[in-house]
């Protein structure tokens, strides 16, 4: 081809790209036709309403998920972010604590992390989010998850809403154009309220605006519907309706539905208790799992009671003369590469002291013996060689044939695996027992003391054994557990990381821990039960009455929020505009009768307030962070 031809070609390719698309396939249709796509592969085996809320989202809307325990809110979630990552967009996810951005398992992390600022206790904290590196990542955002966001203040809402705006310079759209999808049930646990008192903080004003904003953060209760930027999101709402968890027992879903609505004196209710007071070693098919050596989870309201009972537990197996074998955690930091060298060491130690490592559901230190009851914190992958995987897709759908994050098992015996050494003496390595392509056709327990295997084109030798233990979980299945990565990464910061067995002790766990877990088998004790829904998320958990024990069920205990049943109410009669106008308020009404702030403004400013969210609205424009933000000074006030 000469060049003048080549040049002819190219200039007749141009045009044809250039040329219009007939008239019955707009650009618009052919975007659409690749999202169904999109939708039908990731939908196939969900409900319509289901279905409905992962087409929302694709749509590009701002979406809240909701619906009572056990209706699929977690699966809808995992099938969002991929519709959306598949879609082409920038997701992020993040749930409100540690606890439930591991349970989630997308690579979620706190909001706080995501946001890059510690838990605030003041709004100048949120002035961390204009560093350059916090900043670049909200601007390229399209879209982010929320999960439980029944447990996310209004107050916290708002400001984080407040300052993406501003980072993206779009002061009038809602978290500056953000796709929101926000995931919860506010039957459910609700936000935890702090210590700091607002007494001893004083109001944000713009006239003094070096001084710290009024600082409900750490009091404020108020839901996240109470939020202004409810107001403005214009959420289609999706109320998933199907019970999953508990299909195989209607009985146990009406009584269920009654504590979530306070009925705790209803003929449901006392039919639950009255079922479920028998001890589960007294009842037929229970007793033959607890005899296979596999005990209930316990689930108790506060964490002294959990520490307490794993604790004898395991002291008294140690009585029946078992050895503990003590796993430690290995922990790990990665700081990004993009990070300055100048820098790099306190990112490394702020990295070191992320809450991560405290929150993480692997313990630093695992003790564990023949006969401790025990739960897996990831799925098994079977399609990667039986590695654990942090999806969790389609988790507990089919528990008996699978394992996945939240089975239960008990530890049968230790085993003794090979690590390998390349000849070099370079590097070390574990032998995965399931990993079958290492070993060249032979079996895993053929490796003895110097043997070579050859994979990834070098030999390497056994060296020396290690003990793990081999659980056996309660689909009967085996299987030796070997240590795994839990990590976290924190955008434009690094990674922490945390190696460990990818297990727990299971004897007991807080009701709060288990917010968003299905369980099989288990006995809940509701002494001490102190927040409104904990009884509902305790009960929530079983799959079945037949698999559930109640102790200690109080039921003036039982409480929900008479705001939250309206909430819902004005959701299904499609009067949201109005519940939220009229009844739900705004987060900072209890502010506005502080005397601090009657200092600061004028009876008639709080009738402004009360009225619209225009005063808010204000704030927020004169709203600049305080001084310790001098080093961000180049990135303020261009919005
Ligand atoms: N469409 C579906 N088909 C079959 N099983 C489903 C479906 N949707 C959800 N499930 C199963 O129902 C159980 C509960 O689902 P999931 O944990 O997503 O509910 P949830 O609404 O997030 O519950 P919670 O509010 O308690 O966290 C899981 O075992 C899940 O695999």
């Amino acid at each position: 081809m000469t060049n003048t031809a080549f040049r002819l070609n190219n200039v007749n390719k141009r045009k044809r790209k250039a040329r219009p698309l007939p008239d019955w396939i707009s650009r618009e249709d052919t975007k659409r036709k690749t999202l169904q796509d999109v939708s039908t592969d990731l939908t196939s085996d969900l409900d319509s309403l289901q279905k409905r809320a992962v087409n929302a989202a694709l749509s590009g809307a701002n979406v809240f998920v909701t619906g009572v325990a056990g209706t699929g809110k977690s699966r809808v979630t995992q099938r969002i972010v991929t519709a959306c990552q598949q879609a082409g967009r920038q997701v992020a996810v993040a749930a409100p604590t540690g606890v439930a951005a591991v349970n989630l398992d997308l690579d979620a992390q706190t909001i706080h992390s995501l946001a890059g600022i510690p838990v605030p206790q003041k709004a100048r904290d949120f002035g961390n989010m204009f560093s350059p590196n916090t900043s670049k990542k909200w601007r390229k955002l399209q879209t982010l998850v929320i999960d439980e966001i029944g447990m996310v203040t209004a107050e916290f809402i708002d400001w984080l809403d407040v300052h993406v705006r501003r980072i993206r310079r779009a002061p009038l759209e809602v978290f500056g154009g953000i796709q929101l999808i926000l995931v919860g049930d506010f039957c459910q646990l609700g936000p935890i309220p702090g210590s700091l008192s607002l007494r001893k903080s004083k109001p944000y004003h713009p006239s003094n605006p070096s001084a710290d904003c009024f600082m409900n953060l750490q009091e404020c209760t108020a839901y996240a519907f109470q939020s202004v930027l409810w107001r403005e999101a214009k959420f289609v709402h999706v109320h998933l309706r199907k019970v999953y968890r508990q299909q195989s027992d209607q009985a146990f879903i009406r009584a269920l539905q009654d504590l979530r609505e306070s009925k705790a004196d209803s003929a449901n209710v006392k039919h639950l208790i009255q079922q479920c007071q028998t001890p589960l070693q007294n009842r037929p098919g229970a007793s033959e799992t607890i005899a296979s050596g596999i005990r209930p989870t316990v689930l108790y309201c506060t964490n002294r009671n959990v520490d307490e009972e794993n604790r004898r537990a395991l002291l008294s197996l140690k009585s029946q003369g078992s050895l503990a074998k003590v796993f430690k955690a290995i922990d790990s930091v990665q700081v990004d590469d993009e990070v300055p060298e100048s820098s790099r060491g306190v990112f490394r130690e702020s990295l070191l002291r992320n809450k991560f490592f405290d929150h993480c559901q692997a313990a630093p230190t695992l003790e564990l013996k023949v006969g401790a009851q025990v739960m897996l914190l990831q799925n098994v992958s079977e399609d990667r060689g039986g590695k654990y995987s942090t999806s969790r897709s389609g988790s507990n759908n089919n528990s008996k044939q699978q394992l996945v994050n939240g089975s239960r098992g008990v530890v049968i015996r230790f085993q003794l695996v090979p690590v390998v050494r390349d000849n070099k003496h370079t590097e070390e390595r574990l032998m995965d027992p399931y990993d079958r392509d290492k070993f060249a056709g032979r079996r895993f327990d053929e490796l003895k003391f110097g043997t070579t295997v050859e994979f990834d084109q070098r030999a390497w030798t056994v060296f020396k054994f290690v003990k793990f233990p081999v659980v056996r979980f309660l689909n009967n299945e085996e299987r030796i557990i070997l240590p795994s990565e839990f990590k976290r990464s924190l955008f434009r910061q690094g990674t922490c990381l945390r190696k460990q067995l990818p297990l727990r002790l299971a004897w007991a766990m807080t009701v709060h821990k288990s917010q968003g877990s299905t369980l099989d088998l288990v006995l809940v004790d509701l002494k001490g039960c102190f927040a409104t829904g904990q009884s509902y998320v305790a009960l929530s958990r079983a799959k079945s009455m037949d698999g559930l024990e109640i102790r200690n069920f109080d039921a003036k205990q039982v409480c929900s929020d008479p705001l939250v049943k309206a909430f819902y109410e004005a959701m299904d009669q499609d009067t949201m505009d109005d519940f939220l106008a009229t009844q739900a308020g705004l987060w900072w009404y209890p502010i506005l009768d502080s005397p601090e702030w009657n200092k600061m403004f004028s009876q008639a400013s709080h009738s402004v307030a009360k009225q619209n969210s225009s005063q808010f609205r204000q704030w927020v424009k004169d709203y600049k962070p305080g001084p310790d933000y001098n080093g961000w000074k180049g990135k303020l006030g261009r919005s």
